[in-house]
């Protein structure tokens, strides 16, 4: 349809750079969300613990994960959210520009101007979260145990522009951890209090902070 377009968007240029944007978003955002979900379990064994009951009692050993598990194990969920939440991987978002001028408080941003709509100022927003820098899996479960929705979850961003890859990325989390702690359990060298959590560096991206990890299977 668009061979004889010579305005075309469809261009062997522009399908090198979609595959490779699709590549870098889609590699390094759920692997260091991981990777810092396993620090932050080796931090918090009790939180660990509770997801071994929950992938024993739901999905057993004597079958792998699947997504079909997901809605049976709100704790697990609990615990993901509350990953992505803590770590707010992207805080300041990718920048985005106004359409048209627009009244925010008390400025008039006019219209083409970028903006860095902040994801870190709902994710650790204290009414929300009580003690947001605290890492709780609680944030996101209700008094009976089941998961909290909360329109404040938006490690994804929001709107049109919003994560493509959400879907993707939500089933490989699950996916990936609780296969790991179906096998495993995790322990640190160290005293886990002594465990540094606090990022890396965080700019556009939160980078976790090295450390070692023994897996010992179950
Ligand atoms: C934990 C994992 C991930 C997080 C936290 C995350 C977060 C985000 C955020 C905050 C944005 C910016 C949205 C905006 O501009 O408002 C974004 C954009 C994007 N993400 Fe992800 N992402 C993740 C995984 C993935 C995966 C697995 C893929 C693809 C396989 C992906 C592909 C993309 C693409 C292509 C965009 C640009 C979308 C656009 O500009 O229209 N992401 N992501």
């Amino acid at each position: 349809q668009e061979k004889h377009n010579p305005m075309s968007e469809f261009d062997l240029e522009n399908l090198a750079v979609c595959g490779s944007n699709l590549f870098v978003a889609g590699t390094e955002t759920t692997s260091s969300t991981l990777r810092y979900g396993l620090l932050l379990l080796m931090k918090h064994p009790e939180v660990e613990a509770k997801v071994h009951e929950e992938i024993d009692s739901v999905i057993g050993h004597n079958q792998r994960p699947s997504l079909k598990d997901k809605m049976k194990m709100p704790y697990t969920e609990a615990v993901l959210n509350e990953i992505q939440r803590y770590i707010t991987l992207l805080p300041s978002n990718l920048p985005h520009a106004v359409t048209k001028d627009t009244k925010f408080r008390q400025y008039v941003i006019p219209k083409g101007t970028t903006v860095l709509p902040l994801l870190s100022s709902v994710l650790l927003d204290c009414k929300e979260f009580p003690n947001p820098e605290t890492f709780d899996p609680g944030h996101f479960l209700d008094k009976n145990g089941s998961l909290r929705k909360t329109d404040y979850f938006i490690p994804f961003s929001l709107g049109k522009r919003a994560c493509v890859g959400e879907g993707l990325a939500r089933v490989e989390l699950f996916l990936f951890l609780t296969t790991i702690l179906q096998n495993f359990s995790l322990k640190p060298l160290v005293e886990p209090r002594e465990l540094e959590t606090r990022p890396l560096v965080t700019g556009l991206l939160t980078v976790p902070p090295p450390f070692k990890l023994r897996l010992l299977p179950r």
